[in-house]
């Protein structure tokens, strides 16, 4: 057998990873067939829109998706289709952690992957590749092939690949033009190299051939959750120095500067902040403590739990500084909440640590003013209806409204509390902004954006991350 050239791919996941990845596929591999299926209507909807308003935000995505669609680029909610007629399929559905059952709170749910690996099973009727794209704790390519072969028909076969993906949201257009590394995981066989080789073949259309990196199986799946317990830990070291620098007066930046400097640590991702949110840190890490669990290895288990524990410890540690520098009372102050997405650039709130500082906020009975860029009202609601179980959307509501602009958020407000780092807010008028708060006027910078100086000359009173009084 040689490896087959791939001229119809299916990715089934229309989501934050399958519709970007896929849409550069298509766009970089004009005589490959791309069609990316999903269940849910309304996304598959938004995606085919026909003033391209894409389900999701991310820069420079919609320019790819108007060159491609309708070219060699289809979205679609006929699965078993789109299963029928590729001969590579990406499985590229979400993972998230379970909330009950085995596991609960630490392992990832793969109902959605055995879903998806079940119907590939019931409906194809030649030979496919089936690629691991989802985020899933190691060896789950083994039960995805005896899923497959349990079930297939007679005369098809499945090669399994795990090629998990590294883009980080708001700059996934650039990452999968230029990625470090495209990682192909594959068995060593000789059926296994072959649909590796197939896989390499598609990414080299524009990847150097030195960058796409072909291992085992099991290790590809490995390295994915190693790469974000790795990038996650990097935030925990320096938030937890953050911590010590507003104690002593040392300055965070001016640390992470020092560090960085040596080139064995590297400037990236030292930036300390309100802690690190996004649909994926939390939850890899958290499989990876589950896996150790599984594995007997207690001690692994709690040094990557310790990860986790130090980001809810930052995030908490952040509120309680708003408390305290306020009188050590917000009832019934103005808080203006600037940011409302985990990060820059995207408008998923998954994990987004202002979730956590808005629920504490309201737990302490002040009243919040929302404002961010990207995310929409809808969303905002559904999040804090999720982090506060117990109190109705209507109660929330009273406590909680969305404004259109920073200006308008900060209006008679007591304090400001910056939770994402949009560029928008470093351009901030603050002059106009302090002439219309209440007073004194607090700026709490969670992301470092801030000049401290030049604010205070204005007239505020500024706590920035990792920056004590004394510093
Ligand atoms: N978001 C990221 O930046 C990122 C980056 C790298 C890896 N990952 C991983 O990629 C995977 C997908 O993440 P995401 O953020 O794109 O999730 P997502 O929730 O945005 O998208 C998943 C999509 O899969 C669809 N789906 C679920 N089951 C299906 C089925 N049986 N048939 C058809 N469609 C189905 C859902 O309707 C949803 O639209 C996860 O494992 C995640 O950990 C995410
Ligand atoms: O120095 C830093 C860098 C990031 N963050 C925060 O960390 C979170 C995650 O940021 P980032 O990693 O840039 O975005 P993600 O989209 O979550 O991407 C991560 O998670 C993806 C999903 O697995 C991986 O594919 C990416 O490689 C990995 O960077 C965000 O809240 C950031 O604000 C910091 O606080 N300080």
């Amino acid at each position: 057998m040689a490896p087959i050239k791939v001229t119809k791919v299916c990715c089934i996941g229309a989501g934050y990873v399958g519709g970007p990845t896929c849409a550069v596929i298509a766009l970089k591999c004009p005589h490959i067939q791309v069609t990316i299926v999903d269940l849910n209507q309304a996304r598959v909807d938004a995606w085919n829109s026909p003033d391209f308003n894409l389900p999701i935000y991310e820069p420079g995505l919609v320019e790819v998706v108007k060159q491609a669609r309708g070219r060699n680029l289809f979205f679609s909610t006929d699965v078993d289709k789109g299963i029928q007629e590729a001969d590579l399929i990406f499985v590229s559905v979400n993972t998230p952690t379970k909330k009950s059952g085995v596991g609960a709170g630490f392992a990832a749910d793969l109902n959605y992957v055995e879903l998806a690996t079940r119907r590939i099973a019931a409906v194809a009727h030649s030979s496919k590749i089936v690629v691991e794209k989802s985020t899933v704790p190691c060896r789950t390519a083994e039960s995805m092939r005896t899923i497959l072969e349990a079930n297939s028909r007679s005369g098809c076969r499945f090669d399994i690949l795990s090629n998990p993906e590294f883009l980080a949201e708001g700059t996934a257009i650039d990452d999968l033009f230029s990625p470090d590394r495209v990682l192909v995981g594959s068995l060593q066989t000789p059926e296994g190299l072959d649909a590796c080789e197939s896989l390499a073949e598609v990414y080299s259309n524009w990847v150097p051939k030195e960058r796409i990196l072909t291992v085992g199986l099991w290790s590809s799946e490995l390295s994915k959750l190693a790469a974000n317990a790795m990038l996650a830990q990097r935030i925990s070291s320096i938030n937890a120095l953050s911590a010590i620098c507003e104690a002593t007066g040392a300055n965070i930046d001016e640390v992470a500067h020092a560090i960085g400097f040596d080139s064995r640590i590297g400037p990236k991702f030292l930036r300390a902040s309100v802690g690190f949110g996004g649909s994926c840190f939390q939850k890899d890490i958290l499989n990876l403590v589950y896996l150790s669990e599984s594995l007997h290895l207690p001690q692994v288990a709690a040094y990557w739990r310790q990860v986790v524990e130090m980001n809810e410890h930052q995030k908490s540690r952040f509120s309680k500084t708003v408390v305290d520098t306020l009188f050590n009372t917000i009832t019934g102050k103005h808080i203006a909440v600037l940011g409302f997405a985990f990060k820059a650039d995207t408008g998923d709130t998954r994990e987004s640590p202002a979730i956590s500082l808005v629920r504490d906020f309201l737990s302490e009975r002040a009243y919040v003013t929302i404002y961010d860029p990207k995310v929409e009202d809808a969303q905002i609601w559904l999040d804090l209806v999720e982090a506060c179980p117990n109190v109705p959307l209507v109660n929330i509501q009273k406590q909680v409204t969305i404004a259109r602009s920073s200006l308008e958020a900060c209006k008679d407000k007591e304090a400001i509390v910056i939770a994402t780092e949009w560029k928008e807010f470093r351009e901030i008028d603050w002059q106009t902004v302090y002439n219309n708060m209440n007073k004194p006027a607090f700026v709490f910078d969670g992301r470092m954006i801030v000049d401290a100086v030049a604010l205070q000359k204005v007239g505020f009173k500024v706590k920035v991350i990792g920056r004590g009084d004394r510093s």
